[in-house]
């Protein structure tokens, strides 16, 4: 669906030139949902507005929707949906109205217009807010009439640029179901940024992380986790005498890493492995077996700050507080 070699994006600032985006690489298939992720000022709205034809590339090539950005322009935008940063939607209008304008504007009949405009207020539950003003509508209910806005066409590759951006808790989680539902029903691919790094571990199929215009990292959030430190496991005995022991078991199991023994309010041990959940139940046994008398165990994932912090050395969390 989408296929990028080595696009290119320069801007000139004042006598300098800022390289936006240095040679990336990408390949989407059809029905995927990817996010690209990465810092402010990384480089992902610019590589989103190539891709969608609204900015011309500096250097190397995209296929988007089977048609080329440079040569096939008009042909890649009739094949997409995009969902920008800002309000797509007007400010006096309907929301209906909106909507079935959008449809005319894509060159669909009165019919098709209506019927579709009808579905998607339905699939994004918006029915009931067919003859309100847009300026009426709240936050939440306003991006998903964007959202609205970039499927009137039924295209089947959509670009979302920071979706939720600017949404409370709730409207995101809200709108990610609602993302989530679409795509199940329709089979849209979907290509979406995010700083989010909750939202792209939870909602994407596919992540790939962005920094200073390259793609530093690319598959499942999974994937990308377990590429990197490992799982932290941590167990807490209740007599801390019995804790060296439980560091010497812990170190001896297959595929242990670092081991190291914590005191604070109570005596940790902790331990890296590859993966905590497989390691667990050999710990459990040979804990048991020495005696060691077990308060508590806790296995922990690498979320995806510390993927970003290991590529790169800087936390996504405070570059995105
Ligand atoms: N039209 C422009 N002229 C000059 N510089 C630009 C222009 N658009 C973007 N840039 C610069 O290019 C770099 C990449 O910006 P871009 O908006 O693509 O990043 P981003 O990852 O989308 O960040 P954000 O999450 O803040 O949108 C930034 O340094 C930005 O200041």
């Amino acid at each position: 669906m989408i296929r990028t070699r080595d696009l290119t994006k320069h801007f000139r600032v004042g006598r300098e030139t800022l390289e936006a985006v240095r040679g990336i690489d990408i390949d989407i298939a059809a029905g995927e949902l990817v996010a690209l992720l990465g810092p402010n000022g990384a480089g992902k709205s610019t590589t989103l507005r190539m891709l969608t034809t609204l900015l011309e590339p500096t250097s190397g090539t995209a296929v988007v929707a089977g048609r080329d950005v440079l040569t096939e322009p008009a042909e890649v935008r009739r094949r997409i949906g995009f969902v920008g940063q800002g309000h797509g939607a007007g400010e006096d209008q309907r929301a209906g109205e909106e909507l079935y304008t959008q449809g005319l504007l894509y060159g669909l009949d009165r019919a098709t217009a209506r019927r579709r405009t009808a579905d998607l207020l339905d699939m994004l539950e918006l029915s009931g807010t067919t003859d309100r003003e847009v300026t009426k509508l709240s936050g939440g209910q306003r991006r998903r009439l964007d959202i609205a806005m970039g499927l009137v066409h039924e295209p089947p590759l959509l670009f979302l640029d920071e979706p939720s951006t600017g949404l409370d808790p709730h409207s995101r989680a809200n709108l990610w179901e609602h993302v989530t539902r679409l795509r199940e029903r329709t089979g849209t691919t979907i290509v979406l940024t995010t700083h989010y790094l909750d939202e792209a571990d939870e909602a994407a199929e596919r992540i790939l992380v962005i920094d200073h215009g390259r793609v530093i990292a690319d598959g499942t959030a999974d994937e990308l986790k377990g590429g990197v430190s490992g799982d932290l496991v941590t167990f807490t005995v209740a007599d801390e005498t019995a804790a060296p022991t439980g560091a010497k078991i812990a170190g001896n199991l297959s595929g242990a890493g670092e081991v190291e023994i914590v005191t604070g309010r109570e005596t940790e041990v902790r331990l890296r492995v590859e993966r905590g959940d497989t390691v667990l139940p050999d710990l459990l046994r040979a804990l048991d077996s020495a005696g060691v008398p077990l308060a508590s165990v806790r296995v922990q994932r690498p979320t995806l700050d510390d993927v970003f912090l290991t590529l790169t050395g800087r936390s996504l969390r405070e570059e995105n507080p």
